[in-house]
């Protein structure tokens, strides 16, 4: 029997075992079960935000059908769907399941691949070793694995015989998506290339647990190809790790881990998984395993491909998965199943893990930056704007636009965590990485609020020797007025991020809230925070997967969603749009930041220079000084932003700058009251609103901008108090003083 048929045949049994019931639909990417059930007990089991309309063909009126879109990135569920826990069952033998009367939602597994169920045989495989096209993946945390991969592709580039020159690629910083290498494979190589993949492993979180977690994933789900891998020539898995501090089970297992899902999702191992301990045997040992597969490689000799193996690999299934595969299976059971799926053999991979463990190289990496990591996800900083409002010099842009006392300021995030791997982050390497779902232990709102404040206050205690603090200042900085819930990671993925807000609220601080616009959901859900700001890094999709590099696939979706969710759900908050600008990434294309805008509508935008974090040796961040804008770039590009969207009817112009930190505020005209622009907020306003319970929207706690703050007024945002103090602020102001000259005697010349 054909798959086709194969399918159709399951589709028409399900349907006659859910008495009419069920109906299987697949639309342009979309497969959706649908169950009409009794109208009583009707129960939306979830929604697409697309609202798509099933209609009962009888009657031609909506039916009481339950559409389940899988594919949906904007789903925000009603009600909590509850699957019925039923432990005694297992999954049963086909015969029994055909004999059940009553059914419940059924799900269709993927078929095995149909495979002639020879017996393992010495194949000579189609394709010469030496003509494929090799691909080293490595991942590292402490440049162990990077050297060895390294040591691999010298080794195999030097063969005289291979006709491909090998590609060496980091997980982390060469492979954006996961899914070109690890779902597809490359087109032009199909059948023609081998993985060979380096990785250490890491009892505390790191990136591998993504990459694994990305294989998984795929295996479980019935939307893709369930074995993409077959259509490598082989893979095999080179493990670094230590058998002293972690012997048994846990040497070496993430290696295992990678090598056995590979084999799950249909590749054909080449060669057996190395297992070296970096402490005791190291490079040599590492060599050993090199060498071996590249004679491998050379001679040609055939070589045991079974093709049966991977996939019924008994040490990691047990019976009962061989009827599994090709049965109906419960929707009821499917948690058993995922769960029982997720840890046979493979049980270490499904651990709970803390964030951001403390003996974790990301700890110690972060901490070296002097970050308090807070419980095991959150952090908090404060930054050097802090320590210049504590010595009376200036506050950061946020005092010239909103008011905010840079000593009054903590700086923190719930969540270390985040979906992208953005160019202008120093993170991407050692961050902890996930692309919607919370996988690691969770600190209650309580425990984070109260490390954070202890984090922030230790930090202030800490500059009290330093030359010129001012008693005054140092005093008040003990009250914190302000929460800036940005600094790395994405606060909003924090379970808790609503409760968390609330608590700043009760203590009359006040929320910025900074989220990278890939989580539309909790978007949808946000409570009322002060401010709420949207990065938008890009303003085309292409753009914004260079600039971002986002673990989503459909990370531009997301990012339509929450403009959406900013001009309808959100549009009583005040909403800012975040624009970091980067030359050579994302400062051409001014029209479709425009468009963005004009779909969004916030209340103001926010543009601002990148500023340059490191060389891009130490921590794969590609960005160089020739990236980072002048003053001048990012003014020009805000002059044309307004001008386009005036063009277009739109009333947003040009309200403030902060000269000193690159930053241009564009703020709606509704801000603009009496002659004045009033981009500034109004803290005790904003707490009364919010303790009275009442309606309120952007503009019902404004204040009026400073002189000093306002476009083009000739401090360029820099406090007159501040100023005099500030060395570097005062130089840059001269700097800007000697242009604007330079520019009028120019401009004179020209008129004569
Ligand atoms: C925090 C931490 C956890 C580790 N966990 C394990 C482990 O569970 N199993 C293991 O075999 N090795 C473990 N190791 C050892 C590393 O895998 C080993 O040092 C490896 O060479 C590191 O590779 P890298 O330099 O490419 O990051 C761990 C090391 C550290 C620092
Ligand atoms: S969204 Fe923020 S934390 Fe995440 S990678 Fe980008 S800059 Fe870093």
């Amino acid at each position: 029997m054909s798959l086709g048929n194969t399918v159709l045949a399951l589709c028409c049994m399900l349907y006659l075992l859910s008495g009419g019931r069920w109906s299987i639909v697949i639309a342009a990417g979309t497969l959706s079960l649908m169950y009409s059930k009794n109208k009583q007990s009707s129960q939306v089991i979830s929604k697409s935000i697309s609202e798509d309309k099933a209609v009962d063909k009888e009657s031609s009126k909506p039916s009481p059908i339950y559409a389940v879109d899988f594919t949906s990135t904007s789903f925000t569920p009603e009600s909590t769907t509850n699957i019925p826990e039923n432990k005694s069952r297992s999954v049963k033998p086909i015969s029994s399941i055909r004999s059940r009367g009553r059914r419940s939602p059924k799900i269709i597994k993927a078929n095995k691949p149909i495979t002639n169920n020879s017996e393992p045989a010495l194949t000579r495989s189609t394709v010469n070793l030496l003509d494929s096209q090799i691909y080293i993946f490595y991942t590292t945390l402490t440049g162990s694995s990077q050297r060895v991969a390294k040591a691999l592709y010298e080794k195999l580039e030097n063969l005289p015989n291979l006709i491909n020159k090998p590609k060496l690629l980091s997980l982390d910083d060469d492979v954006d998506d996961l899914e070109e290498y690890f779902l597809k494979t490359p087109e032009s190589e199909k059948n023609k290339s081998i993985y060979l993949l380096v990785l250490p492993s890491y009892e505390t979180d790191s990136p591998i647990d993504y990459f694994l977690e990305h294989l998984k994933e795929t295996y479980q789900d019935f939307r893709v190809d369930k074995y993409p891998m077959r259509s490598l020539l082989g893979f095999a898995v080179l493990g670094l790790g230590d058998s002293e501090s972690w012997a048994g089970d846990k040497f070496c297992y993430q290696a295992k881990l990678a090598d056995r899902w590979m084999g799950k999702l249909g590749g054909r191992r080449l060669y057996p998984v190395g297992e070296v301990c970096m402490k005791y045997d190291g490079e040599p040992k590492t060599n050993t395993w090199i060498q071996n597969f590249a004679s491998l490689l050379a001679d040609d000799e055939p070589f045991y491909l079974d093709a049966n193996d991977e996939i019924d690999d008994s040490d990691y299934e047990n019976d009962d998965d061989d009827e599994d595969s090709n049965t109906l299976v419960d929707v009821e059971d499917m948690g058993d199943i995922i769960k029982k799926q997720g840890t046979k053999g493979l049980s270490s991979q499904t651990e709970v893990k803390q964030m951001v463990a403390k003996d974790s190289p990301t700890y110690k990496s972060l901490t070296k930056q002097g970050y308090t990591i807070v419980g095991s996800h959150s952090g908090v900083k404060i930054c050097r704007w802090t320590k210049s409002a504590l010595r009376g010099r200036g506050s950061c842009y946020k005092f010239a636009f909103y008011g905010i006392k840079s000593h009054l300021c903590m700086e923190t995030t719930p969540s270390l965590a985040c979906s992208n791997k953005c160019v202008f982050c120093w993170r991407h390497g050692t961050n902890p990485v996930a692309k919607s779902n919370w996988r690691w232990e969770l600190d209650p709102p309580e425990k984070v609020m109260e490390g954070a404040l202890q984090g922030h206050y230790q930090k202030i205690k800490q500059m009290r020797g330093v030359p010129g603090i001012q008693m005054d200042r140092f005093d008040e900085a003990f009250k914190v007025k302000h929460c800036a819930l940005s600094l790395v990671g994405e606060p909003i993925f924090y379970p808790y991020i609503n409760e968390f807000v609330g608590m700043l609220h009760e203590q009359q601080i006040s929320s910025f809230l900074v989220c990278n616009a890939q989580h539309p959901d909790q978007l949808a859900k946000l409570n009322r925070v002060t401010q709420l700001y949207v990065s938008i890094d890009a303003p085309t999709k292409t753009d914004l997967k260079k600039v971002d590099r986002p673990l989503n696939s459909d990370f531009w979706d997301r990012l339509m969603s929450c403009l959406d969710i900013l001009r309808t759900t959100q549009s009583h908050q005040r909403t800012v749009f975040r624009l970091t600008l980067v030359k050579g990434f994302n400062m051409n294309d001014i029209s479709s930041y425009a468009d963005m805008v004009i779909r969004a509508q916030p209340s103001q935008i926010e543009i601002k220079g990148a500023t340059f974090c490191g060389s891009s040796n130490s921590n794969g961040n590609p960005l160089t000084m020739q990236n980072i804008p002048f003053y001048e770039e990012c003014k020009q590009f805000v002059i044309s932003l307004s001008e386009d969207l005036k063009s277009r009817g739109y009333d947003y112009e040009i309200a403030a700058e902060h000269a000193h930190s690159c930053c241009i505020l564009m703020a709606h005209k509704r801000f603009y009251r009496n002659g004045k622009w009033h981009t500034h907020i109004d803290y005790p306003r904003f707490f009364e609103l919010l303790e009275s319970g009442e309606e309120f929207n952007d503009v019902d706690y404004i204040k009026e901008t400073p002189e000093w703050a306002v476009w083009g007024s000739e401090e360029a945002g820099f406090n007159p108090v501040d100023t005099k103090f500030d060395r570097k602020a005062e130089k840059m102001k001269n700097r800007l003083e000697r242009e604007e000259k330079a520019k009028r005697v120019l401009e004179q010349q020209k008129v004569h």
